[in-house]
Formats: C-alpha cells, structure tokens, sequence
C-alpha cells in the first residue's frame, strides 16, 4: 500500500468561517485504494476539513493537493470534476425523481475508469436499490435513501469517495449493511475517506486514522496502532 500514489494531500491548513478559526495546520494523506478516516468529537472539525478539500470552505493558509495537483483556490465545482464525491451527512437525494433517476442523473466517467459504475454494480451492492428502483426518492426509508445517495456518488466513479456521518441515525441492522458496502468497496479499490463515530466498526474497515481535537491532528496512525491506543480513542471520540 505504500507503492501507491498519493491521492489526497491536505497540509497544514488552517480554515474557518468569518472571524472564528476552525482548523489549525489540518493536515492528512491518502494513498489510492486506501480508505482513511477522520476521528473525533462534535465540533472537532472533521467536516469543515472536507469543506476545506471540496473548496467550499477554502482554507486561508496550507495547501490541498488532489492526484498531485494544488487545488486549494479552485473553485467546487473544479473539484468536483477532478473526481472527488461527497456523501454528505443528511443524504440530500431528489425526493421526486425514482430511485433510478437519482441513480443516473449524475452518471459520469469522466476519468475513463474501468469497469465503471453502473446501475447493474450498484444494484449489485446495495440489492434494496434494485427492489426500489421505481419508488420515488420520498418513499424510501432513512436507510434506503443512504444507500441511494452511496449510490449516486459512485454512480460518478469518483477517484475519492468521501462519506460523512452516513450512518447517523441508522438502525444498527441498516449500518451493518453500510459497513459491507465499505468492506466490498475498499475490496474494489475504492479511494474513501470516512467520518463516522463507530470507531470500533473501523478499525477493521480502514487502513489510517486521523483523530482531530479542535481542529488539530491529535493522533494519526494505523488500525493496528489505533487498536493499541485504547486510550486515544476513548478520550477523542468519546465511546
Ligand atoms: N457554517 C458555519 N459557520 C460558523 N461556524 C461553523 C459552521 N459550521 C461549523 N461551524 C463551527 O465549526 C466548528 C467545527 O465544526 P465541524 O462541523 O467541522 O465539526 P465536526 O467535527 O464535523 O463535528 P460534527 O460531528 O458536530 O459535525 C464547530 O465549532 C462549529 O460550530
């Protein structure tokens, strides 16, 4: 894993909205195929960092760099293209297209990945989809329209998948069901970086941990590591 390239650099940023400073020298690495978490309480910062990566909130100091080129003053959109996608925590589907509108109004393949995604692989993953496919976005469960907005990310075969929060309020059987799509895509090679608070479901499902406390790295290392530092992530995370 260490052979590979450099996806994600974000280094030493500092971020914040108006007068009030969020992030201080923020800084992680992603490497292609790994899936990389970012750990810590409400507040620490973890989702102003992946404002800070998409340009929607731009850093003021540090740099961003996506498959080796520097991105930080580019607009979202520019981003975007690039082949970052976000999972955003709240789902945001379209509520009145069907859940195979959903699936393919973003359809792209912009980097000419192969084997791309389509609806047959998403289906593939997430069965449910496939049973769906005719509802409309409003009638799906909370776990359903979870998987969609998955879904609609991969649909755009993105280089980096970012998922914050996607579990968050979930019932236990539907996040487990979100846990084996995390284990079948980082299985694929799927790059993703993930904020979730089950620390414990991802120590076996990612490969590097980055524990934020207001909005400095605390702690950043392996999951055999983050498994012997009990301590860390009781004290950060707070479980
Ligand atoms: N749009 C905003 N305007 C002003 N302050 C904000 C805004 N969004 C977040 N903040 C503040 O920035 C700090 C970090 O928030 P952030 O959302 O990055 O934390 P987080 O680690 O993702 O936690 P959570 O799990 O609660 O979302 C918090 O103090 C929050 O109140």
């Amino acid at each position: 894993m260490s052979q590979a390239r450099e996806v994600l650099r974000v280094d030493a940023i500092d971020a914040g909205y108006g007068q009030s400073q969020v992030l201080f020298g923020m800084h992680l690495a992603i490497r292609e195929g790994e899936t990389a978490t970012l750990l810590g309480r409400n507040g620490a910062g973890k989702t102003t960092t992946v404002r800070a990566i998409l340009g929607l909130t731009p850093p003021h100091k540090g740099s961003i760099h996506f498959n080796g080129r520097r991105v930080d003053a580019w607009p979202t959109d520019r981003i975007a293209r690039l082949g970052v996608a976000l999972v955003p925590e709240g789902r945001q589907i379209f509520p009145n297209l069907s859940v195979t509108e959903n699936l393919v109004a973003f359809a792209a393949n912009r980097r000419g990945a192969k084997g791309p995604w389509n609806l047959e692989r998403v289906h593939a993953l997430f069965p449910r989809l496939k049973e769906r496919a005719r509802n409309m976005g409003n009638q799906l469960s909370g776990g359903e329209q979870q998987m969609l907005a998955i879904g609609r990310a991969l649909m755009t075969n993105p280089a980096l998948l970012i998922l914050d929060e996607v579990t968050e309020g979930l019932s236990p059987l539907i996040r487990e069901e979100i846990w084996t799509c995390l284990r079948q895509l980082r299985a694929e090679g799927q790059t993703a970086l993930v904020i979730d608070k089950y620390v414990e479901r991802l120590l076996s499902l990612a490969d590097h941990h980055t524990v934020v406390e207001k909005g400095r790295v605390v702690w950043a290392g392996s999951s055999a590591q983050l498994r012997e530092a009990p301590d860390i992530w009781r004290f950060y995370v707070g479980v």
